[in-house]
């Protein structure tokens, strides 16, 4: 008989699921699109832990899930953790940092290359046979080597980047962020600069902060206007962290001049989101983690988190709010 029954709200690895299986008794939503709210309401009523991603977690979630222990998000962001509420019901929360920063600063360094030298575009231009001179100047892009980089949340993820950008394009990376970082300085030199200063300076913006307080709306109008005319605003963030609108308006207005994202306020995207319908910007759809090993390893580690935290053993993928109220998974 096993001790802890789980539901799973999202599709994982077969091995990841055996695992589980070994471990727990368990309900898995095995479909590919999202798991609807009512139906997750009723799975999560007699379980001691939940698997999910991009679900928000806060006080109804866990008045739906009275003999809720741990709640393991197979991302890195938990933005959609209401962490208040998880530290007033003594909940442990667990997320899965690290283990994609590759993965997504790979998919940063394709925006950066992609907006620069408009891949996208120009590969559209070709299928549609208006190819007729490799010389027309009307094909220019900017370059990316020896161009300045602004990373704006110098943390696991601006760090992968600043890296790739410096060793791999001899960028001059200069970086934001809540405090500074000796390792990337040290190791990559990448050059501290306040907020404003990095706007005015940087080629390519490069945003990596989570969403939160301070960082929702970040850039809008007011910061594109301190950005160079000629400057690329990459987000592969969290969508809150850009006003939408005032990046339409700026994007139009040759405020800024290109944008390049995988990230949105509302996903998917609305149908009639003005930045459909413009050349000067990349859009992806939030595929920052999304290769087949990495999100294998993200499923696996959230598993055994959660099994972890259930056992009552230490498990170093606590959510910071926990750690910093001391709290751990051990009994
Ligand atoms: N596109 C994707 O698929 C994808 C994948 C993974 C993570 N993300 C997003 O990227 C974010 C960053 O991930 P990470 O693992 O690098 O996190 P991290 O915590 O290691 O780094 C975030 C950094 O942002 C800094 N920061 C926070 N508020 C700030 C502010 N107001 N001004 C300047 N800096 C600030 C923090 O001090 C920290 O150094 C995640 O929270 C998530 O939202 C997106
Ligand atoms: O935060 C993350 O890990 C990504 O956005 C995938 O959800």
């Amino acid at each position: 008989m096993k001790n802890h029954k789980v539901f799973i709200a999202k599709k994982i690895p077969t091995e990841v699921e055996k695992y589980i299986a070994s471990h727990c008794e368990y309900e898995m939503w095995d479909k590919d699109e999202k798991i609807p709210q009512e139906i997750l309401y009723e799975k999560i009523s007699d379980v001691d832990g939940v698997m999910l991603s991009q679900v928000r977690v806060d006080g109804r979630f866990f008045d739906y899930a009275p003999k809720l222990k741990v709640v393991s998000a197979i991302s890195a962001g938990y933005d959609n953790f209401d962490t208040k509420e998880i530290i007033k019901r003594g909940i442990l929360a667990t997320h899965t940092p690290k283990v994609l920063d590759d993965t997504v600063a790979d998919l940063v360094m394709g925006l950066v290359l992609s907006t620069a030298r408009r891949i996208p575009e120009l590969d559209r231009y070709v299928r549609e046979n208006r190819w007729k001179s490799s010389d027309a100047t009307t094909l220019f892009g900017k370059d990316v080597s020896h161009a300045v980089l602004g990373i704006v949340g110098m943390g696991n993820i601006g760090r992968s980047v600043a890296k790739r950008a410096k060793f791999g394009f001899d960028m001059e990376v200069i970086y934001h962020n809540r405090k500074r970082n000796a390792e990337a300085e040290r190791e990559i030199g990448a050059v501290y600069a306040e907020f404003e200063e990095l706007l005015g300076k940087s080629d390519f913006v490069a945003v990596m902060t989570p969403v939160n307080e301070s960082t929702r709306k970040m850039f809008n109008k007011g910061v594109f206007e301190k950005m160079k005319d000629s400057a690329i605003l990459i987000n592969a963030s969290r969508g809150e962290v850009v006003d939408e609108d005032d990046l339409a308006e700026a994007l139009t207005n040759g405020l800024i001049a290109g944008a390049g994202l995988d990230v949105y306020e509302k996903e998917p995207i609305g149908r009639n989101n003005p930045l459909l319908g413009m050349k000067n910007v990349v859009l992806l759809p939030h595929i920052g983690s999304a290769t087949q090993s990495t999100r294998s390893k993200m499923a696996e580690i959230a598993a055994e988190s959660m099994i972890k935290s259930l056992n009552g053993e230490a498990c170093e993928y606590l959510i910071p709010e926990l750690k910093n109220a001391k709290l751990t998974c051990e009994k």
